[in-house]
């Protein structure tokens, strides 16, 4: 036993070998990097069933010798488990590829082709327009595009490439508006399209029961970057989504800080 461990450590030293150290390290940075995709999403439960599914099968096979059996779970569940995969876990593995392709994240710089100004006028005017359509009771879906491009479902809304103004905004989301219905996708500090279908989230919220506003912004902060920013027309409340979490209950400032933390801008400056 503790020559093994002896051999163990003497394959691990650096001097030596470099190597294993490398290739443990590579690994374990691998792991990290997957946990961080699946971290609270539905992935975590659907591993757990295929673990489930798996064990049951190695423990069947193995303890019993019932051959029909046998051949079913060899033959037919397990290859077509790893038929399932990606087709159950596409749009994490989507996401996955996309996060590796971004290479602002990966040097932390921040979200990429807007600038400091272009910013603050965009979290300034929805945190403003929120504030507004919240205290009217008017319902609104606002968001945000990152790094992921969300040119595919903009273009299947109406395209508006206006600069951002917080008239504007309340104005698309007055109730008998032609475009109040859906989202709204902001680009830098431009209003890029209105009356935008959004993939509806997987998560219908267990008992609190999301409706189809909160879930279509839940579903863009999961297939996406985006973070989305919700104003319920039946409370009022002011929600934002940011990779498929919800932060609820948020007043004007609130949002705004959020909003300056999540795309790295400092609000100090514009403060003095
Ligand atoms: N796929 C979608 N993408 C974007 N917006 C959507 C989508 N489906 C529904 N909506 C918007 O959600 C509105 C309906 O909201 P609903 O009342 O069902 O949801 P909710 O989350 O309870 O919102 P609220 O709290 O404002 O009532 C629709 O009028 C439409 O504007």
């Amino acid at each position: 036993m503790l020559e093994g461990l002896n051999r163990v450590f003497a394959r691990l030293n650096p001097l030596s070998d470099p190597k294993p150290l490398i290739d443990i390290l590579i690994v374990a940075l691998i792991f990290y990097w997957l946990l961080g995709v699946i971290r609270g999403t539905r992935v975590v439960q659907l591993l757990r069933g295929i673990g489930v599914l798996l064990a049951l099968s190695i423990l069947l096979s193995s303890v019993l010798p019932l051959d029909t059996l046998r051949w079913l779970l060899t033959n037919a569940i397990q290859p077509a488990l790893f038929v399932a995969i990606p087709v159950l876990f596409q749009p994490e593995l989507r996401r996955a590829l996309e996060s590796l392709g971004r290479t602002n994240d990966l040097f932390g710089r921040g979200f990429g082709r807007a600038n400091r100004s272009e910013l603050l006028e965009t979290i300034n005017g929805v945190s403003r327009a929120a504030q507004q359509l919240s205290q009217q009771g008017v319902g609104a879906l606002m968001v945000l595009e990152r790094e992921v491009g969300l040119q595919d479902y903009a273009d299947r809304g109406v395209i508006i490439d206006a600069r951002l103004a917080i008239p504007l905004l309340l104005n698309i989301f007055y109730p008998n508006s032609p475009l109040h219905d859906m989202a709204v996708i902001l680009r830098g500090n431009r209003i890029l399209a209105a009356n935008v279908v959004l993939p509806l989230s997987e998560d219908v919220g267990g008992p609190r029961r999301y409706g189809t506003r909160h879930r279509a912004a839940k579903g863009i902060s999961e297939q996406s970057d985006a973070i989305a920013v919700v104003v319920s027309e039946e409370t009022g409340a002011i929600s934002l989504m940011n990779d498929g979490r919800m932060v609820s209950y948020l007043n004007e400032a609130r949002l705004r800080s959020m909003l300056a933390g999540l795309l790295k801008v400092s609000l100090e400056e514009n403060e003095k």
